[in-house]
């Protein structure tokens, strides 16, 4: 079963497929491929983008979305939902913090699962973060991305895409909010570039992409751990750091004056809201490939 659940478990090849058909999508040049799909929606929390782009792709691929206000692992054990998922619909997208939960459920299913984000990865938000930047550069190979923030789904999606591509991720943030070594190391291992930094002005000179992510609860409390995060800000003397054509992406949303400064998230180097714009052509194209339509 193609799930899409993290981006270890697809092919370079697959996600040629997908950010191809992302490119299809974008330009508006693309027509729904097969019959017509029901497909399950299941979101903890608002999920504002992830609802709109799932809406907008299923809609986009010629599919009807059936969104279910239930809470996964609730009132009945997940073996039992992914059963009545599996009879009703052909796909299932989820959002549920608990990451082993949506394992439990793509286990017991019959029907693709893919992962609209859990504690441990975004993948969709990252293939559709990386389809713009491949559409700007034309290739992800090469790419030196900093990730400014904590060990989070984000910064954890983007080391799993520098095992399929040349990418080069570098984590900023403060002493005690770097990933674990063991996670680095598991990266490494199958092939990904991934290092940690501490200092803001190294870790941005000479970076094509400066990311962001929101702080961590703990850091929106005065004092010690709050002071470490702001010294981290992305402004818009930290983007003259960056190599030449270097950008801002934020996943959203944002608190700007925290991770990112107001006039660095209004620079024309932010391409930010370029980016979501691409979030439902490359979220569509994601849905074809767990539909075996690529
Ligand atoms: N665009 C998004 O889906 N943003 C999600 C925010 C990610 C953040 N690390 C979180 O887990 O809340």
């Amino acid at each position: 079963m193609p799930h899409f659940l993290d981006l270890l478990t697809v092919t370079r090849a697959e996600l040629d497929a997908v950010l191809a058909r992302s490119a299809e999508w974008a330009a508006g040049s693309a027509e729904p491929r097969g019959p017509r799909v029901r497909i399950a929606t299941v979101f903890a929390g608002p999920a504002f983008r992830t609802r709109l782009a799932f809406d907008t792709a299923i809609d986009l691929i010629g599919g009807h979305r059936v969104d279910l206000p239930i809470a996964l692992g609730e009132r009945e054990p997940i073996c039992d939902t992914a059963a009545i998922l599996s009879g009703g619909v052909d796909a299932v997208v989820v959002r549920h913090g608990d990451d082993a939960e949506v394992r439990e459920l793509a286990a017991h299913s019959g029907v693709p699962v893919v992962s609209a984000m859990t504690a441990l990865g975004h993948p969709c938000e990252v293939v559709s973060e990386a389809f713009t930047l491949r559409q700007r550069r034309g290739s992800l190979d090469g790419l030196a991305l900093t990730f400014v923030g904590a060990d989070t789904n984000l910064f954890r999606s983007w080391c799993e895409l520098s095992t399929r591509y040349a990418i080069t991720v570098t984590q900023l943030a403060p002493a005690g909010f770097a990933a674990p070594d063991a996670y680095l190391d598991g990266i490494r291992a199958r092939g990904g570039a991934v290092a940690t930094s501490t200092e803001l002005e190294a870790a941005c000179s000479g970076a094509e992409v400066l990311y962001c992510d929101g702080w961590p609860a703990a850091a929106l409390e005065p004092g010690g751990i709050r002071d470490a995060f702001q010294a981290l800000q992305v402004t818009s003397a930290v983007l003259e750091l960056t190599a030449a054509g270097g950008v801002l992406m934020h996943c959203m949303p944002v608190a700007r004056g925290n991770e990112v400064s107001a006039d660095a998230f209004a620079d024309p180097r932010s391409i930010t809201l370029a980016a979501k714009a691409n979030l439902a052509p490359s979220h569509a194209a994601i849905l074809e490939h767990a539909l075996g339509r690529l």
